[in-house]
């Protein structure tokens, strides 16, 4: 019975590997969009975007059987912390061309 936790775990780490190497892509795509809207001159925070996400991930949650709350909690740190790398980038984007 205890192999068969640890046969359990092990799955959990590998999908726990994926996760993270999706986030990291995620956070990636943040330098690329800070500067596109800054070439544009439009803010990093963008709510109707961010309600087409929710919404979407609301759907995705009713597909997949997960928990609307839980998909809604990772969302929102994920979007947060995008916008926080986006503010880093241009802080010292703008400060490397003072
Ligand atoms: C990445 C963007 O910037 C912000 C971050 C978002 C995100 O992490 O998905 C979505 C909307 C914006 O508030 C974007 O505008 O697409």
């Amino acid at each position: 019975m205890r192999e068969k936790l640890e046969e359990i775990r092990k799955k959990i780490d590998e999908i726990d590997n994926k996760i993270l190497k999706l986030i990291a892509e995620r956070n990636s795509l943040a330098k690329d969009v800070a500067e596109i809207k800054n070439q544009l001159g439009i803010p990093i925070n963008d709510p109707d975007r961010e309600k087409y996400i929710y919404d979407r991930i609301r759907k995705l949650c009713k597909e997949h059987n997960v928990d609307e709350n839980i998909g809604i909690k990772i969302f929102q740190i994920l979007i947060e912390h995008n916008k926080a790398l986006q503010r880093k980038y241009l802080e010292e984007t703008q400060n490397k061309n003072k």
